[in-house]
C-alpha cells in the first residue's frame, strides 16, 4: 500500500465546541492507484487528506505511508518523510514568483540537497508539455501552465504518493481537463499514486476509485467512475452544504 489509515479519528476543540471531523476512518490506497475523495462541504475531505499526508496530526488511529507508521514519527522525521516521499499539488499552485519554471520544479530537491535524476525530470517536463516554458516565471505563464509546473514539481522527486487538493479548482474547464489528463497519464505511464480531493464529478471521473465522505465517515465508493455515476451518487446526499 502507498498509504493506509486504520481507525483514523480527528477531533477539533473540546467540550461543547468539539467537532469530530473524522470518525474512525479506515482506508487503503494501493501503489499505482488514482483515488478521488468527494463529499459535501464539511464532510472531512481536507482533514482526511491532511492527516494522510502528515500535515495534520490524528487524534486517534494509525496512518502509514508505505511501511512507515507516520502516527509514530516525531516532527523532524515526519518533515523529512513528507519532503522525501510525498508530493503536493494545491488549488492555488503555490509557485515561488521569483523563480523560473525549471527552478520551481527542482526546488524541493534543491532544498533537500538531493541531486535530480535528470533523465526523469526531462521525462516529466516532456509529459507535462513545458519544454518551451522552462525559463519563464510564474507571472509569465497561464494558470494551466502554472499548475503544470506544480504537477512537474510534485513528480520530479518521484514521491511514493501525490496528494492533490482541488488541483483544477482555479482553472477553466479546458486547462482543468489538461491537468487531469496529465495526472491520469502519470498514473498509467509513470506508475504514480495519487489521492485527489475534488468537488467536481468530471474531475473525479479521471480517478480509478471515488471515496465518498459524509460526516467524517466513508459512506460509499465507486470503481471506474463516470461523471454521471458520480453525479448520481452525489444526488443521494441531502445536498446540505454541497457546493453549487
Ligand atoms: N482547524 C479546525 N478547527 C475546528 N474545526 C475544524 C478545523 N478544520 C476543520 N474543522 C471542522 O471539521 C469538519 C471537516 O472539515 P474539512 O475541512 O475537512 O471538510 P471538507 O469536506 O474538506 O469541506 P470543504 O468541502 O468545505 O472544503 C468541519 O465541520 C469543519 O468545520
Amino acid at each position: 500500500m502507498a498509504a493506509r489509515a486504520e481507525g483514523l479519528t480527528k477531533a477539533y476543540g473540546s467540550g461543547e465546541t468539539r467537532v469530530v471531523a473524522l470518525d474512525a476512518v479506515s482506508v487503503s490506497v494501493p501503489h499505482g492507484e488514482f483515488v478521488a475523495i468527494m463529499g459535501p462541504s464539511g464532510s472531512g475531505k481536507s482533514t482526511l487528506m491532511h492527516c494522510l499526508a502528515g500535515l495534520d496530526t490524528a487524534t486517534g488511529g494509525q496512518i502509514w505511508i508505505g511501511d512507515n507508521e507516520i502516527t509514530r514519527l516525531k516532527d523532524k522525521k515526519l518533515t523529512q518523510l513528507r519532503r522525501d516521499r510525498i508530493g503536493f499539488i494545491f488549488q492555488a499552485f503555490n509557485l515561488l514568483p521569483t523563480l523560473t519554471a525549471l527552478e520551481n520544479i527542482t526546488l524541493p530537491m534543491d532544498i533537500a540537497g538531493r541531486k535530480a535524476d535528470q533523465a526523469w525530470v526531462d521525462k516529466v517536463i516532456d509529459t507535462v508539455g513545458l519544454a518551451g516554458r522552462l525559463k519563464h516565471r510564474p507571472t509569465e505563464l497561464s494558470g494551466g501552465q502554472q499548475q503544470r509546473v506544480a504537477c512537474a514539481r510534485a513528480l520530479a522527486s518521484r514521491p511514493d504518493i501525490i496528494f492533490a487538493d482541488e488541483p483544477t479548482g482555479n482553472l477553466d474547464s479546458r486547462a482543468g481537463a489538461e491537468i487531469l489528463a496529465f495526472l491520469r497519464s502519470s498514473v498509467d505511464d509513470l506508475g504514480q499514486t495519487i489521492v485527489m480531493v475534488t468537488h467536481d464529478p468530471v474531475a473525479a471521473s479521471y480517478a480509478d476509485r471515488v471515496l465518498f465522505l459524509a460526516d467524517g465517515r466513508i459512506v460509499d465508493e465507486l470503481l471506474e467512475p463516470s461523471a454521471d455515476s458520480v453525479l448520481d451518487r452525489m444526488r443521494k446526499f441531502d445536498g446540505a452544504g454541497r457546493r453549487s
